[in-house]
């Protein structure tokens, strides 16, 4: 990929020859990786273990296993998809599951809405239950056996006697005794509440999103209170996950989106690590049981985004960071051989655990990393958002079965990554093709006060964001205002206010005495502004100073209060969004050079440069004319002043 950097660039003071530098980028021709030692992705060892599946999380899998060894609580911050709660489940494979017991629940005969709690090795609980059962089987049977003969008996005389009707209910009646009737070994039997025989690890309970019943245990309704027909108390007790967690890991993301209540009682069950169950709704029947503290002595193991921090308990993330662990989970990992091979490990288990779809051949594995590179949107980095990138992993294996393939290529890699775009790249797509159907993107000629943005819509899919600027005389007396529409106005009264200071130096034009407009044309929800004020700036300055700006260049980059561009994010994505639109030149930091990873097919379609200052985009982006060159002159020579005034107070030394 050539990128030309502007002649701009050359420091105009040193009077050097003015000739453009043609600057290399990296540029992934040949493999990413060595793959001598392999023919597909089939030959990588997945290894057994979850912990040791999850990839690029050095650092935390280190604690992660620190805290099961300790049994530990941890809380997990992260973006989405990096391997949350795959850690967790990692974490629960490498607890001691020797020490996991069962539990029962008895009734109690001194007071039946208390039941009573059991405790037993893991695996004991159902032989018990098993063999109370057998004793009361031969009762069930002659039970069973009496019923059909009454109810036989009933019907016979019912017929005799011509009282079908009557004879009918009294059948009714029968049954529902002898449903209701149990022999009194059945009735104290014990019901198993957690089971954890055969468990091969400790338990893993996933309680995102689970109400109070379902976390902390809760007591079902019975209608059939009175006259002994309803079902014993014991018998209606369910386990919470806290219960069903016990020994074990539990799992809860978001625990920020969990009401304050459970959380106060989630908290308590950690330091109790005991809980009576009762019925959770107050108009059940259940409401009246509550159990003897059943066991619950898990791990706790929160996580989520770190706005989960605002909703959880405070004194639940103090209960974490004074017992636990608290790690903050990476979004990219150094794009070094040792994290490709990885990526390609990671493509392994991705296959295995999806079981439908083929392996990959070295040129898909390459494919893979390359996205993963494009994915990350920095210098010499690799994603872990490694969800979405296991999305492409099967969208890829689909097609290569659709096409008869045993073994995914690089072009069927391509061909999913073409229709499984996110909905903000399918609005992106739309919204390029709308704005060439109605010419609104600008891509010849010159224009004043017309500027061609780039912004980003969700986290990778670029878009053109038109800005228009108007500058009039302002007759107020108390001077100019700012006046910004379109949905990122207040972006762009803040840039405009940043930029002013430097407009007015630039242009020796005091913008307090111009009204100023800028609009962003057509700006879509989801939008980021944030790096759109160098754009703006430019397009304030070309009004402002009447001189066109070239209809074929697009721009991106922060602009500081002293005139430097600062770095964008989603530089990849804007340079495709300019170059799908037709734009000819896109202007970017300089800084964000590295972060360029554009598809080869753009390569050609557009031109990069790179900028630093806002003379240096300037310079780039009005049409030449002699009003051009008196700005530029100004600012050069404003430039000179400044680095003479440097120059000098470094050589002249104080004394004090
Ligand atoms: N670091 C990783 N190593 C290996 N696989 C990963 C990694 N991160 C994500 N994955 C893959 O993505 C899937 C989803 O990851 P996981 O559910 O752990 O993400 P999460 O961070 O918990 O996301 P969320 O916060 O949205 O629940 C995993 O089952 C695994 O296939």
């Amino acid at each position: 990929m050539k990128v030309n950097v502007n002649e701009s660039e050359i420091d105009s003071s040193e009077n050097k020859e003015k000739e453009p530098v043609i600057e290399e980028v990296a540029e992934e021709t040949k493999p990413m990786l060595d793959y001598s030692n392999i023919k597909s992705s089939k030959d990588i060892d997945v290894p057994p273990l979850l912990i040791d599946q999850v990839i690029g999380h050095e650092e935390s899998i280190e604690t992660i296993k620190k805290a099961a060894k300790q049994r530990r609580n941890v809380l997990l911050i992260g973006d989405p998809g990096v391997g949350k709660s795959m850690l967790a489940k990692g974490m629960a494979q490498i607890l001691p599951h020797e020490t996991l017991q069962d539990v029962l629940i008895y009734p109690n005969a001194e007071d039946s809405n208390h039941p009573l709690i059991r405790t037993v090795p893991a695996g004991e609980g159902k032989k018990i239950v098993q063999a109370t059962k057998a004793s009361s089987k031969g009762y069930e049977e002659k039970k069973n056996l009496l019923t059909m003969f009454a109810i036989g008996a009933v019907i016979v005389i019912g017929f005799m006697y011509g009282r079908l009707l009557e004879s009918i209910i009294a059948c009714a009646l029968i049954l529902l005794i002898s449903i209701q009737l149990k022999p009194r070994n059945t009735t104290l039997s014990p019901k198993l509440l957690v089971n954890n025989e055969d468990k091969r690890f400790a338990p893993f309970m996933d309680a995102t999103g689970a109400h109070a019943g379902a976390l902390l245990g809760d007591v079902r309704h019975d209608p059939y209170q009175s006259g002994g027909l309803g079902t014993p108390a014991h018998e209606r007790v369910e386990a919470g996950m806290i219960h069903k967690a016990n020994r074990g890991v539990l799992y809860i993301d978001e625990i920020g989106t969990m009401s304050m209540k459970t959380q106060q009682e989630l908290l308590s069950a950690m330091q109790e690590k005991q809980y009576a169950i009762t019925g959770q709704s107050e108009n059940s029947s259940g409401a009246m049981v509550r159990s003897q503290a059943a066991p619950c002595d898990f791990v706790l193991v929160a996580s989520g985004n770190i706005q989960v921090l605002e909703g959880m308990h405070i004194a639940m993330r103090s209960r974490i960071r004074g017992y636990g662990y608290e790690v903050f989970m990476k979004d990219s990992m150094d794009d070094t051989e040792e994290n490709r091979e990885k990526l390609v490990q990671f493509v392994a288990q991705e296959v295995k655990n999806d079981g439908r779809i083929p392996h990959f051949a070295p040129d898909a594995l390459d494919e893979i990393i390359l996205e993963a590179k494009r994915r990350s949107g920095k210098q010499n980095a690799l994603t872990l958002r490694l969800r979405e990138l296991g999305g492409l992993v099967r969208s890829s294996g689909d097609v290569a079965i659709e096409h008869g393939a045993d073994l995914v290529t690089a072009e069927h890699v391509l061909e999913a990554k073409k229709f499984s775009r996110t909905l903000e790249q399918q609005i992106a797509d739309r919204s390029i093709i709308q704005r060439k159907e109605y010419s609104m993107v600008n891509a010849e000629g010159g224009k004043v006060g017309m500027v061609n943005g780039l912004a980003v819509l969700g986290d990778r899919s670029g878009i053109v964001s038109p800005i228009a600027a108007e500058a009039a005389p302002s007759l107020s007396k108390n001077g100019g205002k700012i006046i910004a529409t379109g949905k990122l106005g207040e972006i762009a009264q803040e840039s405009v206010q940043n930029v002013s200071a430097l407009i007015k130096k630039y242009t020796d034009k005091d913008i307090s005495d111009y009204d100023i407009h800028v609009q962003f044309i057509q700006t879509y929800d989801g939008v980021e502004g944030d790096s759109a004020s160098v754009s703006i700036a430019a397009a304030v300055i070309s009004a402002v100073e009447d001189i066109p700006i070239d209809q074929t260049v697009a721009l991106t980059g922060s602009l500081n209060v002293r005139g430097d561009v600062m770095p964008i994010g989603g530089a990849t994505a804007k340079i495709e969004a300019a170059a799908e639109s037709g734009l000819k030149k896109v202007l970017i930091p300089k800084s964000n050079l590295k972060d360029v990873m554009i598809e080869k097919k753009y390569e050609d379609m557009i031109e990069i440069i790179p900028t630093e200052t806002l003379s240096d985009v300037l310079e780039n982006i009005l049409i030449n004319s002699t009003e051009k060159d008196n700005l530029l002159s100004k600012m050069s020579a404003l430039k000179n002043k400044v680095s003479d005034t440097v120059s000098s107070s470094i050589s002249k030394p104080t004394h004090n």
